[in-house]
């Protein structure tokens, strides 16, 4: 029995019963006693008021009154008997009984003594006179009945359990009502001690109080107890969450650790190069796959602890200790180029080193990184070889050779000795190049660049300038100029006579010559620039003389050359400032109609007024500017050609315009004639290209191409200067030509010349079978215009018509035939 209350309810039981048990003994018998003693006193009491009531009757013995004064004292259930003696007699003067039944009868006999009985005398009354008296004296006997007071006794002890028992449970009612005023709280504190007790303080809330309780003090206290105790285990969660997130914290620290120790440990054993740690003293701390690789250490050779002298020779050992040491000293980075040797095999390594230094300034150590760069160093050599030198024959470049030459010209002032450049250019190089291609004009320039070599002495320069142009810089020549040239012209001759040796190109055995312009130089007396542009102007001196020639620098030359630049000016403004026209030649048919007219250009220069296309068409070529005025002259020949539309004389005429190579190389030619014609609106038809042997010749493939867009748009072609190349009939097969014309260099002697003659008369018989048109130009009389009629040409142009005539001059001459 674990609960309190009930103990204490039992233990009240058990104590209410033993007391009532005692008090019920000890009440029964105070209570006989008690009514007792009233009995008697009410007796005592009852008797005395008989004594005084029946005194009377007693004395003047009137029985019937007698009689009823006692029947009145029987009426108390406790009386049993009453008598009335004369003790003198000894007899029952009046006597009334109960019987069992307890109905009353007269009794003149005297019940058996009892100590339920009392006896008493019965004095006379003082008013009563003595003659009245018929006795001297009466006693008075009363006997109680036993069960009655028993009776009486048990009813008045009921009472009293049952007020005792009313009393016990109403007793017990307060104790359980006290009781529960004090358990509840006490439950209460229990069930919260309980769950503090079963760690869950978090969900115990605090009491509440019980007012004006001594529990208050207690809830209080408890209150405060479990207060603090919410905040110990607030704090010592909070602690825990802490201690549990720097767990945590550590727990991922030392993970992040592990994963940052494994990614560099594989950053640094994929790593292309060499790398390692080392503390001050050199002793390797770690080192990467890469290093043992390339110091051939076993994978399983331990190697920190280790130091250089442990893994490569001693000397190479030294240096890397002394790199270490000046690292470590300055604190600085050190990087090293060397050549190392290993197993036989020589390679470029370049090694970077640097401080590891603390957040103190200390260091505590060196980072090193090495690497392969033998390739690098030979990419570096070759990328300088090619910055200095000719890819093709390997030759110092331009850069190199005006390196050298401002070289030369400080050597030639401190010694006064004379230098000399010598410029050469291949005679028809392109030529060769236009027959045979690229790759065979790359061969000759080989060699050529060997027999260059192989004239000089050591300390002279060969270069390859660009093209076929080579340069030859020739040093330490005599003090005297007369004899530096000599030597000069010497060195020339000998390179002349070695180029125009026969080359072997492949299966062709070629010969060329080559023209050489030389220019002297001592003491710096000219600029770099002036040298050059002197060897330039003598070897175009060279090439105007006869080919296969030595020129030394003339400065008349120079004048010439001046021009050309200033007219390569004039040429730009010219275009600018519109300062062309066009100018009309007509070609006739042999019945004298005018079939059509070629457009050549004139230009009216400000100065020199009208000049012809011969003096600045070459330059407009070299120049590039031949492409604006190609494209002037095009647009200007397709607005002629709609102007002649509005005319029925001059609209079936034909007009043929010049277009050089680099004109109709242009990616954009064809759309450039096509947006012209859809400009002008005219048939292309009436326009006819006049290109020459060698344009057509280059690049066949890609011409042949161009020319079948434009004739697929209706354009015409003729091939002009016809008989002055090579004139292969089998490229002329290929194109798609509509017409060739005979040079006029046959036209001129056709009548004298037997060569002209045949000439003529095969490129006419050759066109004819080709279903080609022919056309004879510089036809200037009527002899040649009858001669080419006899061989089957019959259509002309030439001076016998007119000359090329301004627009206006060329419709009065339409008119006026
Ligand atoms: N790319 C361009 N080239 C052009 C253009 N215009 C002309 N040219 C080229 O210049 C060459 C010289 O032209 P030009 O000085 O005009 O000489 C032409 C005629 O004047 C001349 N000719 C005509 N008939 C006679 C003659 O009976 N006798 C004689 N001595 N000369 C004559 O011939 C030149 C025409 O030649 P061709 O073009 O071959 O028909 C000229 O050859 C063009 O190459 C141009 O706009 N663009």
């Amino acid at each position: 029995m674990k609960s309190i209350r009930l103990r204490l309810i039992v233990l009240f039981i058990l104590v209410t019963t033993a007391t009532l048990s005692a008090f019920g003994v000890y009440a029964q018998l105070q209570l006989s006693r008690e009514l007792e003693s009233r009995f008697v006193r009410q007796q005592q009491e009852v008797l005395n008021q008989l004594q005084t009531n029946l005194a009377y009757p007693v004395w003047i013995l009137d029985r019937d009154l007698m009689l009823a004064k006692l029947e009145g004292v029987l009426s108390a259930p406790e009386v049993s008997a009453i008598y009335l003696l004369d003790p003198v007699r000894n007899d029952v003067i009046a006597g009334i009984k109960r019987d069992t039944r307890g109905v009353l009868e007269m009794s003149a006999k005297l019940s058996n003594p009892s100590p339920l009985m009392l006896r008493s005398q019965i004095y006379p009354p003082p008013h009563i006179d003595e003659s009245r008296r018929r006795i001297s004296t009466a006693h008075i006997v009363i006997y109680f009945s036993r069960a009655q007071i028993d009776q009486k006794l048990r009813l008045a002890l009921s009472q009293r359990i049952i007020e005792v028992l009313t009393m016990d449970f109403i007793l017990l009612v307060m104790l359980i009502l006290s009781l529960r005023m004090v358990f509840i709280p006490l439950r209460g504190l229990r069930d919260a001690l309980n769950r503090l007790a079963s760690n869950q303080a978090e969900e115990v809330e605090e009491l509440s109080y019980i007012q004006r309780s001594e529990f208050d003090q207690v809830i209080d206290a408890f209150n405060r107890t479990l207060s603090k105790l919410k905040m110990i285990i607030l704090r010592r969660s909070q602690a825990e969450s802490m201690a549990h997130d720097a767990l945590e914290q550590v727990r991922a620290g030392q993970q992040q650790l592990m994963r940052k120790e494994s990614y560099q440990r594989a950053l640094l054993d994929n790593f292309p190069f060499a790398v390692w740690l080392k503390d001050t003293e050199s002793r390797y701390l770690s080192a990467n796959v890469a290093f043992r690789n390339l110091f051939d250490i076993d994978k399983a050779d331990e190697i920190v602890g280790k130091n250089d002298f442990d893994i490569v020779p001693p000397a190479m050992a030294a240096g890397y200790r002394a790199a270490d040491r000046e690292v470590i000293a300055n604190k600085k980075n050190v990087y090293l180029e060397e050549q190392i040797t290993r197993d036989g095999h020589s390679s470029w390594v370049e090694t970077y080193k640097a401080p590891v230094i603390d957040d103190q300034g200390v260091v505590f150590g060196t980072v090193g990184f090495l690497r392969d760069i033998s390739e690098r160093m030979a990419a570096a050599e070759e990328i300088k070889h090619l910055a200095f030198y000719d890819p093709l024959t390997r030759l110092p470049n331009r850069r190199l050779l005006l390196d050298r030459l401002k070289q030369a010209l400080a050597m030639s002032l401190r010694n006064s000795r004379h230098g000399a450049l010598l410029m050469v250019d291949l005679d028809l190089f392109k030529d060769l190049n236009d027959m045979h291609g690229h790759d065979m004009g790359d061969l000759l320039l080989q060699q050529v660049a060997q027999r260059l070599s192989a004239c000089i002495r050591e300390g002279d320069t060969v270069s390859r300038f660009g093209g076929d142009e080579f340069i030859v810089m020739l040093e330490n020549l005599s003090g005297n100029s007369a004899e530096a040239a000599s030597q000069t012209k010497l060195i020339g001759e000998k390179i002349l006579a070695a180029l125009s040796l026969p080359y072997q190109l492949d299966t062709h055995q070629y010969q060329l010559s080559a023209s050489i312009g030389a220019s002297l130089f001592v003491s710096q007396e000219k600029t770099i620039e002036e040298l050059m542009k002197q060897a330039d102007i003598a070897m175009y001196q060279a090439k105007n003389a006869h080919r296969n020639t030595l020129c030394f620098f003339d400065p008349h030359m120079q004048h010439a050359i001046e021009q050309h630049a200033k007219l390569e000016l004039e040429l730009r403004q010219a275009l600018a400032q519109n300062q062309f026209e066009l100018y009309y030649q007509i070609q006739m048919n042999s019945a004298h109609q005018a079939l059509g007219a070629e457009a050549l250009i004139r230009w009216h220069h400000p100065h020199k007024g009208l000049m012809y296309p011969r003096e600045f068409i070459p330059l407009a070529e070299e120049s590039g500017l031949i492409l604006k005025l190609g494209y002037w002259v095009m647009e200007s020949a397709c607005a002629q050609l709609k102007l002649w539309q509005q005319n029925p004389l001059t609209r079936p005429l034909v007009l043929a315009i010049n277009v050089s190579a680099k004109q109709f190389r242009q990616a954009n030619f064809v759309a450039q004639v096509q947006e012209l014609l859809e400009k002008y609106q005219i048939s292309a038809k009436l326009l006819k290209f006049e290109l020459t042997e060698s344009l057509l010749l280059d690049n066949i493939e890609d011409t042949i191409a161009t020319m079948n867009r434009l004739k697929s748009m209706g354009l015409q072609f003729s091939l002009d200067d016809f008989g002055t190349g090579y004139s292969s009939l089998q490229y002329l097969k290929r194109l798609p030509l509509d017409q060739i014309k005979i040079d006029q260099s046959f036209v001129r002697d056709l009548a004298t010349d037997a060569n002209d003659k045949a000439i003529v008369r095969t490129v006419i018989a050759m066109a004819h079978s080709l279903n080609l048109d022919v056309i004879a130009e510089g036809v200037e009389t009527e002899e040649q215009r009858q001669n080419l009629s006899a061989k089957g040409c019959v259509h002309y142009q030439g001076y016998l018509f007119s000359k090329p005539l301004p627009i206006q001059d060329f419709l009065a001459l339409l008119k006026q035939n």
